[in-house]
């Protein structure tokens, strides 16, 4: 490891460069007139700055004189990092090392008049009193295409995005540089030394929380550094790195300036966490969105057992290193509000992962995306996060209640096997039926049920009744639950039961909680209904939900030891979940005599 500290984070605070259109159109004249081809005609002009963390940089138009017009890069380094001639020298060869290798695109470096690939010289900084201060620059080739953060990402997208990162970490397994072996504090092998800006953070809990994630990685990872394969890393594959082409499929991978010798899965994590605050992974699906990015990934460059064994806990660091720096960024310049505002999905990812998603259902979900069920099902694991609000509330109109249907109560749901079922159940009740896909809202059963009845109430008029049910696993603490749905259309029966593979515990109880409105603006009554079971492989018919691989354990000797695929009907009716709730309705229906 070289000489670089922690510190050089607050040194490169000072030593960002602050550099006009000008200061650079100078060096590029002084410096890369050849390249430029500046004798003979052809002309610059910086058409805008581009965004960066640590460095400047500046997209170059060049026009030969035959009216040719083509866009470079032009990068102006970090103070800290311009010290440092073989790190810049680093990332050239890197560039080289990697453009054209396994369908890779990335940027290179073109060569200064003194035929250097790079020229130092002194330009402005941030902080007054280091201005200027010589920093490095570069002139690379520009990739055409959008950035992949001004993009609508999708879980294709970020699955192919990980074939993409495992072939660039393929053909890095091919190269060194002594540069590379460097201490650079976004290395997550360094979690540790995250430890002194947690003073930083704004809040006392998200401290704890913080101080927690690195006492894990501490007690956990860093034991195991001499098990997990190690190699150079682009060590930022975020959405602003990763280059689309017009029909957005991957064009190119950019900016090497975190590239580090550390372990190989490192990239992936780094990946992942970025892809939980991709435009996909914002809109409710953070963990889907790790999980295809995983998918990607592994099927190219699979991982070995203790990389995956700590991959939950490499995704929560690399947000914490984010989320953990930005609070320290933001002290230095309290003025900057954004820093605040950007880091907050950043946090809400974390406290996702790490606080409201139980750690074994992350990791069955990280498992599945390693090995995907061989038939059947989608791979994409479109769990929708817990936190994330109705976003349609406000879009839905009200329906008129249609003619014949007059005080009748009218049960809402888009699922026609549930529709059997409660007519049967609540046979003797004036009951009509509306269909109607209502939000999955996230939430625990009884809440979400309510807000379900809510909803439903306001867009029908009149009494309304809904229910949600939930699967949950006595060894998962209740997960999946209400979120049931969305792990059995990626899943599958086979995919639910590998959820419970380590565990001794494979029982489960299943839960219908139904919830009955008046009329809109009404109270919401709730009646909570369960049966208690176990979770084998599927047996008997497959036509509804996850009834072939609950084995009902109540109800004696006619039903206990059956899947609910096995009953016929009206035995599921007597013992179900859904029977027990809609009974409870029934003689609440009675005693006001509305049945
Ligand atoms: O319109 P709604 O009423 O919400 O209907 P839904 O199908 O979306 O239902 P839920 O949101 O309650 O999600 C429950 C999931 O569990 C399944 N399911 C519900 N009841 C079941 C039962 O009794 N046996 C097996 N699967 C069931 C159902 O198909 C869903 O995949
Ligand atoms: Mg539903």
């Amino acid at each position: 490891m070289t000489s670089e500290t922690p510190s050089d984070e607050v040194r490169r605070k000072w030593l960002k460069p602050k550099c006009t259109f000008e200061d650079v159109m100078a060096v590029l004249k002084s410096s890369f007139a050849k390249s430029l081809d500046l004798a003979n005609n052809a002309t610059i002009s910086i058409t805008k700055k581009l965004d960066s963390y640590d460095d400047e940089n500046f997209l170059l138009s060049h026009t030969t004189s035959t009216n040719i017009t083509t866009k470079y890069l032009v990068k102006v380094h970090n103070g800290v990092e311009s010290e440092s001639a073989s790190i810049i020298d680093y990332q050239n060869k890197i560039m080289l090392h990697l453009n054209g290798a396994d369908g890779i695109t990335t940027t290179t470096p073109l060569t200064c008049d003194s035929g250097d690939l790079c020229v130092t010289t002194p330009l402005p900084v941030q902080s007054p009193s280091h201005s200027p201060s010589p920093l490095c620059v570069r002139l690379l080739t520009y990739i055409e295409g959008t950035p992949m953060a001004y993009k609508n990402v999708t879980a294709d997208l970020l699955h192919d995005a990980g074939e993409y990162l495992a072939n660039v970490d393929s053909s890095l397994d091919n190269f060194d540089h002594p540069a590379a072996k460097r201490f650079h504090a976004w290395d997550q092998r360094n979690t540790t030394s995250l430890r002194e800006f947690v003073q930083y953070i704004q809040t006392q809990e998200r401290q704890a929380m913080i101080s927690d994630i690195i006492d894990v990685f501490e007690k956990t990872v860093l034991v195991d550094d001499e098990k997990l394969r190690k190699g150079v890393l682009q060590s930022d594959f975020n959405d602003a790195n990763i280059i689309l082409d017009g029909s957005d499929k991957l064009a190119g991978v950019i900016d090497f300036g975190d590239s580090v010798y550390s372990w190989r899965v490192l990239d992936l994590s780094v990946a992942m966490a970025y892809a939980m605050l991709s435009s996909y992974g914002k809109t409710c699906h953070s963990l889907a969105a790790a999980s295809s990015f995983l998918r990607g990934f592994n099927s190219k460059y699979p991982l070995d057992a203790v990389e995956k064994k700590h991959l939950r806990v490499l995704v929560a660091c690399r947000l914490a290193c984010s989320a953990t720096l930005g609070a320290y960024s933001y002290s230095q310049d309290p003025s900057n509000k954004y820093l605040l505002l950007h880091a907050e999905p950043c946090w809400n990812a974390l406290e996702m992962l790490w606080k409201e998603v139980p750690a074994q259902v992350v990791e069955s979900m990280f498992g599945l995306a390693c090995n995907p069920p061989a038939a059947g099902g989608t791979n994409d694991i479109a769990i929708p996060d817990p936190s994330v609000k109705d976003i349609l509330v406000s879009a839905r109109g009200k329906r008129e209640r249609t003619e014949g249907e007059g005080d009748k109560i009218v049960f809402v749901t888009g699922n026609k096997k549930k529709l059997e079922e409660v007519k049967q159940i609540l046979k003797g009740c004036e009951l009509t039926n509306f269909k109607l896909d209502l939000p999955e809202l996230q939430g625990d059963p009884l809440y979400v049920s309510k807000e379900k009845c809510v909803l439903a109430a306001k867009e029908i008029g009149g009494a309304v009744i809904t229910e949600d049910t939930s699967l949950c696993f006595n060894a998962l603490n209740g997960m999946p639950g209400p979120y049931i749905k969305w792990f059995l259309e990626s899943c599958g029966h086979g995919g639910l039961n590998k959820m419970l593979d380590g565990f001794e515990d494979r029982s489960a109880y299943a839960q219908t909680v139904v919830a009955y409105c008046g009329g809109e603006g009404q109270e919401v009554l709730l009646f909570d209904g369960r049966t208690n079971g176990v979770i084998v492989e599927a047996r008997g018919p497959t036509d509804f939900g996850w009834d072939p691989i609950f084995e009902c354990a109540e109800g004696g000797k006619t039903t206990n030891g059956l899947t609910y695929a096995e009953m016929d009907k009206a035995e599921k009716n007597k013992v179900s979940h859904r029977g027990k709730a809609f009974e409870q309705l029934k003689a609440y229906l009675r005693k006001e005599g509305k049945m």
